[in-house]
């Protein structure tokens, strides 16, 4: 099981931000910080009174270009932007370390500031309509998102829990046993909240997006789910908050996932359809950067264990032996990056100095064919 990469928690400085003891709503220069619901449902229903729209962008903060771009999207397609930001205690299994997620609470708020000022200038979307722009952050305590009993991460703990399954015992759910009944929870939770018109996912988490999609179906959930793009560095590698744990070395060697995935979506577009021949294009790429590093001295390689690399259906998330054109697959992996094992002097070294395993996970959807 992999643990999340430790750093010093930066504490948010709630005092400056919440008043009257964390319930009412500071305004800051352009958006609202909402930490308890019954303020936040005020705002809303004002909106709702008069006729605006709302898509709501969960998150857990430490905000990157991903993010960012969701709300672009959500600015695109909406009036009001609500973002959340809140760590979600429930989707961390007991021997993942949820106390080190990265929380970076004053930047976060200051790329929103910025991305705000942005979208108020950029306006309008060249339709004749007005770009929309974030109205309020919602930064709940657990007590507020979690009202009677304390969160539980154990498998067989108690708690007022959404189960999707098969769905999350797939692929990411293998290894995280609780993450996607803890994600799905408190995705309703914030549904049931916001009550927003549309709700923006980031395609890099693709089965997060698939259970997603299947709880608001069978749930009846009156919102609309929209999928962003997964956002890349120039060289390929899917944005991710825990990037940051990565120095220069183990952070050239992660980029062996997305070129694996690369190489079987070749063998798709080649006209391949068997999951072997897929499959087999991946593997090598993989195979081969393990074993370049495993010849390289400790202090020059980065070892990485791969988790799976999958070729699935897209909406069942089974495995399948042969790509059917007319449904397409998603090929997806995850890589667990290794501690570096020796440290050379002036090296670039991550937060963490490398010392922590970072899970890596990235996919490509391979498109049905006529
Ligand atoms: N590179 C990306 N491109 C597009 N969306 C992204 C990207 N990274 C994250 N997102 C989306 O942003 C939302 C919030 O994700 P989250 O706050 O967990 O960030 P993260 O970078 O995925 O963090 P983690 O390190 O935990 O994987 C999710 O819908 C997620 O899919
Ligand atoms: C959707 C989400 C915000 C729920 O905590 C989280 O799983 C994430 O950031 O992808
Ligand atoms: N974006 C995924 C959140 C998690 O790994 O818990």
């Amino acid at each position: 099981m992999f643990i999340y990469p430790r750093v010093a928690l930066q504490k948010a400085a709630t005092a400056n931000i919440f008043r009257n003891g964390g319930t009412k709503p500071l305004h800051t220069s352009s958006f609202e910080v909402f930490r308890d619901i019954a303020s936040l449902r005020d705002r809303r229903r004002q909106l709702q009174q008069s006729l605006r729209t709302v898509g709501l962008v969960p998150t857990m903060g430490a905000l990157h270009e991903g993010h960012l771009s969701l709300i672009r999207q959500a600015a695109a397609e909406n009036s009001d932007i609500f973002v959340s930001i809140y760590v979600n205690p429930t989707q961390f299994g007991v021997n993942e370390d949820l106390s080190s997620y990265p929380r970076t609470w004053e930047a976060d708020l200051e790329k929103l500031e910025k991305l705000n000022a942005e979208l108020k200038r950029g306006g309008s979307l060249g339709n004749g309509s007005e770009a929309g722009s974030i109205t309020a952050i919602f930064a709940p305590t657990g007590k507020v998102m979690y009202p009677t009993l304390p969160p539980s991460s154990e498998i067989n703990g108690h708690g007022s829990f959404v189960t999707i399954t098969p769905l999350a015992t797939k692929l990411e759910g293998a290894s995280r046993p609780v993450f996607f009944r803890g994600v799905a929870t408190v995705c309703t939770k914030l549904f049931n909240i916001v009550k927003p018109h549309r709700v923006y996912f980031g395609q890099k988490d693709v089965q997060q997006c698939v259970i997603i999609k299947r709880m608001v179906k069978d749930f009846h959930i009156d919102t609309d789910v929209r999928i962003g793009p997964t956002v890349r560095q120039p060289d390929g590698l899917a944005m991710s908050s825990r990037n940051v744990y990565l120095g220069s070395r183990r952070r050239a060697v992660g980029l062996v996932l997305s070129q694996a995935l690369r190489a079987a979506e070749k063998a798709y577009n080649d006209g391949k359809h068997s999951r072997q021949d897929i499959l087999a294009a991946a593997k090598k790429i993989a195979d081969s950067k393990l074993l370049e590093q495993k010849g390289l001295k400790p202090s020059e390689r980065a070892l990485f264990e791969v988790d799976y690399i999958s070729l699935a259906d897209p909406e069942t998330l089974d495995e399948v032996d042969t790509i059917d054109a007319s449904r397409g697959a998603i090929l997806s992996g995850a890589v667990k990056m290794l501690p570096i094992e020796e440290a050379q002097a002036g090296e670039k070294l991550g937060v963490g100095d490398d010392r922590i395993a970072v899970r890596l996970i990235d996919n490509i959807i391979l498109s049905p064919r006529e």
